[in-house]
């Protein structure tokens, strides 16, 4: 099982490179990091085992947080309605997103950033993705609020990209137009 000492924090260089993408059929150790990854934030968001091995509650974690320079995230998120967005994600891409945009009022954090950064990260409030599951079939969704904020956070690992890299330097609680605060 994946664990917070497995998690490479920020200034390792894994975090800043861009993953490969992946073939199909997929190794045996890329299937079984997909599903690792979809286990911890599982465990993650149980307050018994999160307690017993003092895991950092996550919705999403990528691959290369856990140094495996490869396109493959996990997210276990609730939509709008209360049901989890249970996947796990191969070779993304988002093919179109709104021109709303959307940020979480409390900003973001990471697993691999172990220090508060203040500021509004404003994405797409909706967006359509492509990805590849396990089994290489490919799936389309349409994602908005927090799983689409926290796909887009997952995409930005698998391009080198951090979350304060969109934070407004001069205004970290810019209120970029068009953007709404996620409640
Ligand atoms: C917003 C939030 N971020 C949590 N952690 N941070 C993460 O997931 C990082 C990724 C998220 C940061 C912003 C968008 C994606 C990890 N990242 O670094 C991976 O790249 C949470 F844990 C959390 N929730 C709300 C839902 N709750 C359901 C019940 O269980 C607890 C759970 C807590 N919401
Ligand atoms: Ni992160």
């Amino acid at each position: 099982m994946i664990l917070m000492k497995d998690v490479i924090r920020e200034g390792h260089e894994t975090l800043r490179k861009k993953a490969a993408e992946v073939t199909f059929p997929l190794s045996a150790e890329n299937r079984q990091l997909g599903e690792d990854l979809l286990e911890f934030l599982i465990n993650s968001q149980d307050p018994e085992i999160a307690e017993k091995y003092d895991l950092r509650s996550g919705i999403g974690i990528a691959a290369p947080q856990v140094n495996r320079s490869v396109r493959i995230f996990a997210l276990y998120v609730p939509n709008d309605h209360g049901d989890m967005v249970e996947e796990i994600v191969v070779n993304p891409k988002i093919v179109s997103h709104s021109v709303e945009l959307a940020y979480l009022p409390g900003g973001e954090g990471c697993l691999s950033v172990d220090r508060d950064v203040t500021g509004y990260v404003p994405r797409p409030q909706r967006i359509t993705v492509k990805f590849f599951n396990l089994d290489g079939e490919e799936k389309k969704m349409r994602l908005k609020n927090l799983p689409a904020i926290a796909f887009q956070h997952e995409l930005d690992h698998l391009n080198g990209v951090m979350f304060y890299d969109h934070i407004n330097k001069d205004n970290p609680y810019f209120e970029v137009p068009n953007s709404h605060p996620l409640e």
